[in-house]
């Protein structure tokens, strides 16, 4: 046991550089670390935040032990007078889903983006307060991609100044909305307005569905939970649901009236701002789940790291810095570290692309308040796309990270299994990844498309403009360690990229209608989404190298990171870089060598890399990534725990085991 905690520290001892340092650099700002630490020591230290034994939960326990835990949370925001950041820390180290992440996440942000100013003055401090509990209802049965196909109806009614919501057939139902199954009092439905015999199409309204007195339905609802969803734990802490609606009314001033509205007398008025601003939860909730991804990867990459560093398997018999032979770690095994290394380094380039989003998204609030749309399409090209992006590649890491720990990951005490279940879905929810990545590939095409009218792009399109270079140039490396050259890496990202995508736009020309092109190359144009936006992750890296980084060691760090992580994405799309001629296979064998080197160069830091998450053992909540690299004894410790070991003759040995032992008992003595 003892042996085991020492190796940790000696891995602690061998890092080059200031791990204080990377933890105000992971979190954003001294500030920020600061709080985010106060708060998660707070979390950890309160048994009454306790999560040990989720996964042993039945579901019913596990909805209540939820309900508890975010009464208990807004009762300690309350008690200890927390700042709304300070309380967004608590529900984030808190780690359970419950009703409140829909309620604070998307619920109030429609009505903060949807919402008249007189509507807000009624509804949001209802909300804040927690006097009404409330959930996002846009996805239906039949329908959760595609919002214009959405049946649910809103029919003005002018005699009485009302709309009357209803769902006219079974696939109308919606179906998934997070808290709406047992305890929503209210939620923004989305619903096709029809007024004056007129379909407009989808808007929000805002309805209540249960009673504020006895929680029951209200007349015309019916509401229900959806059933259990993948892996224990996981998101059956919270209860996503159905609802049906037989003719509800609700006042007219309850639609959602900043983007359009409807008179006393069943007009329909559009107002001056963009109709696109009705999916403005989305865009924000989609840039949260980005710096989400980053968190979740963190964690599993955490896990396995510690673990890869605890374990011995095989291996010529080394001496341990205590003169002992041991085994080899399995950490420095080339493939593991060919597998995690490049997990680690995109758990930091998302943290950074996330950080930026967060940027890109509050110039966009500020332009909005301005009247200034012009920045829209772009932040809603970049949020879905690095929502997908990020998601997609942080769900295959959280499984890579369980498999890179054996047999032992796949233990609920791991944590990985939660946390694969957990975040998973964050490949479907706000948006599927494909459904996103084709409407960054719609984007990109429109800026090709406005290049030859003379529009110059700008932001993260900007480097289209230097099209003809980035048609024609050619990847300048001739040793491995050009590959080190921030600008020869971005620009063989930006000639893929680009390259990528004119060869769509080129396509798309070839078929008798665009949506013909658009449906026949759907494959190649997602490709070059990905394209686009893997080259923002690498830019936004590389920018975050070219700031003024403090601390001993801690940018040379980051710049082995930087250069693992696009050499890493070089390695897996090498078919992309060589058919579009961005590269030469020599220069791909060259990036190879680089990366290799650069996994060696990593290696003495990665044990210190991983605890400048500053992530406490209550947020972890794994064994095998316990900070003090105590597994063992941890893990049998674990075992005992379960419920099955209550007792030493199980359940069920008196009905099914004995009698079957007997019979053959007897059969043998005959
Ligand atoms: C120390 C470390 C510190 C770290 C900090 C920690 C922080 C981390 C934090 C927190 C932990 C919290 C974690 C959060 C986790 C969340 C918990 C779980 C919550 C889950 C809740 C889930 C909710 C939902 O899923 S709600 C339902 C979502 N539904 C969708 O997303 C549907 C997807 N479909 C669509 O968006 C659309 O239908 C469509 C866009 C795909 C197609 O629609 P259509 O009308 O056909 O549109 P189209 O013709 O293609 O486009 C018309 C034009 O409009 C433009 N456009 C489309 N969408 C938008 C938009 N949203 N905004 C702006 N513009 C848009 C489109 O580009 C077109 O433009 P054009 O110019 O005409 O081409
Ligand atoms: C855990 C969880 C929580 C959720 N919470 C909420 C919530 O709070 N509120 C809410 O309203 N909704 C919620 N949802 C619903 C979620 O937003 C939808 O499931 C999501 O938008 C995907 O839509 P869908 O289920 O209709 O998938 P579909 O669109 O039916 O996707 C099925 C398949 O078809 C493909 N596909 C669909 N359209 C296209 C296309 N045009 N081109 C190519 N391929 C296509 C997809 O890639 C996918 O492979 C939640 C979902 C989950 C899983």
């Amino acid at each position: 046991m003892e042996r085991i905690m020492d190796h940790l520290a000696h891995e602690r001892s061998k890092a080059q550089f200031s791990v204080e340092e990377m933890k105000i650099i992971w979190a954003g700002s001294l500030h920020a670390f600061q709080v985010s630490d106060r708060i998660a020591r707070l979390v950890a230290s309160d048994p009454g935040f306790r999560k040990d034994n989720r996964a042993v939960l039945s579901r019913k326990e596990l909805f209540k032990s939820a309900l508890r835990k975010a009464a208990y949370v807004w009762k300690r925001i309350n008690e200890l007078a927390l700042s709304e950041e300070e309380a967004s820390w608590l529900r984030f180290y808190v780690d359970e889903l419950a009703y409140a992440y829909i309620h604070w996440g998307m619920f109030v942000p429609a009505i903060k983006g949807s919402a008249t100013e007189e509507q807000q003055q009624k509804w949001l401090p209802l909300a804040n307060n927690m006097q009404i509990i409330g959930t996002y209802a846009q996805t239906e049965l039949g329908h959760g991609s595609n919002v214009r196909g959405l049946e649910t109806t809103a029919t003005f009614d002018q005699e009485t100044d009302e709309f009357i919501i209803h769902s006219p057939t079974l696939t109308s139902s919606k179906w998934w909305p997070g808290g709406l199954g047992k305890v929503a009092t209210h939620a923004v439905v989305y619903a096709r307005l029809i007024t004056d015999g007129q379909d407009y199409g989808v808007h929000g309204f805002l309805v209540q569905i249960r009673s504020l007195d006895d929680h029951f339905p209200l007349p015309g609802v019916t509401v229900g939970d959806i059933g259990m969803k993948f892996g224990s734990g996981a998101f059956n802490s919270i209860d996503n649901g159905f609802l049906r609606f037989n003719h509800v009314r609700i006042p007219r001033n309850q639609m959602l009236m900043k983007v359009s509205r409807v008179t006393r007398q069943g007009k329909y008025v559009e107002s001056n701002v963009p109709k696109q601003l009705l999916y403005g939860a989305m865009v924000y909730v989609r840039q949260i789940i980005v710096a989400d991804a980053s968190i979740a990867l963190s964690r599993a990459v955490c896990i396995a790291t510690r673990y890869s560093a605890v374990r011995r398997q095989f291996g010529p018999p080394h001496e341990d810095e205590n003169g002992k032979g041991v085994e080899t770690q399995v950490i420095d095994y080339k493939t593991q570290q060919s597998r995690l290394f490049p997990l680690l380094a995109s758990a930091y380039a998302f943290r950074f692309v996330g950080e930026w989003l967060k940027w890109l998204y509050t110039d966009l609030i500020q332009k909005l308040e301005a009247n200034d749309f012009s920045t829209l399409p772009e932040a809603h090209a970049c949020t879905a796309g690095l929502k997908s992006l990020t998601t997609s590649a942080a769900a295959d890491g959280i499984k890579e990270c369980w498999k890179l720990c054996g047999g032992h990951g796949y233990l609920s005490s791991s944590g990985l299994p939660e946390l694969y279940a957990a975040f998973v879905p964050a490949c479907t929810y706000e948006g599927d990844n494909i459904v996103l990545l084709l409407q960054v590939s719609r984007f990109l095409m429109k800026t090709i498309s406005q290049l030859q009218t003379g529009k110059k792009p700008i932001g993260t399109t900007a480097y289209m403009a230097h099209v003809e270079h980035l048609i024609q140039c050619r990847c300048t490396v001739q040793k491995a360690e050009d590959w080190l050259n921030p600008s020869v890496i971005l620009e063989a990202f930006e000639a893929r990229a680009i390259r990528l995508s004119v060869a769509c736009a080129e396509n798309l020309t070839k078929f008798a209608t665009p949506l013909q092109g658009f449906s026949e190359l759907s494959p190649d144009l997602v490709e070059a989404a990905v394209a686009h936006c893997q080259l923002i992750v690498v830019s936004k890296f590389i920018e975050k190298l070219q700031q003024n980084i403090e601390g001993n060691g801690v940018k040379q760090q980051l710049e082995t990171l930087c250069n693992i992580y696009c050499l890493n994405l070089i390695h897996k799309h090498l078919g992309d870089f060589l058919s579009t001629g961005s590269i030469s296979p020599k220069q791909a064998s060259l990036a190879s060598d680089q990366l290799r080197s650069r996994y060696s160069k990593l290696r003495s830091n990665v044990i210190a890399l991983v605890d400048a998450f500053n992530y406490t053992d209550h947020f972890l909540g794994s064994v095998l990534g316990r900070y003090d690299g105590n597994v063992y004894p941890k893990l049998y410790e674990e075992a005992w725990k379960d419920p099955l070991n209550d007792s030493i003759v199980p359940d069920g040995y008196h009905e099914y085991i004995q009698p079957l032992l007997k019979q053959q008992l007897q059969n043998a003595r005959l």
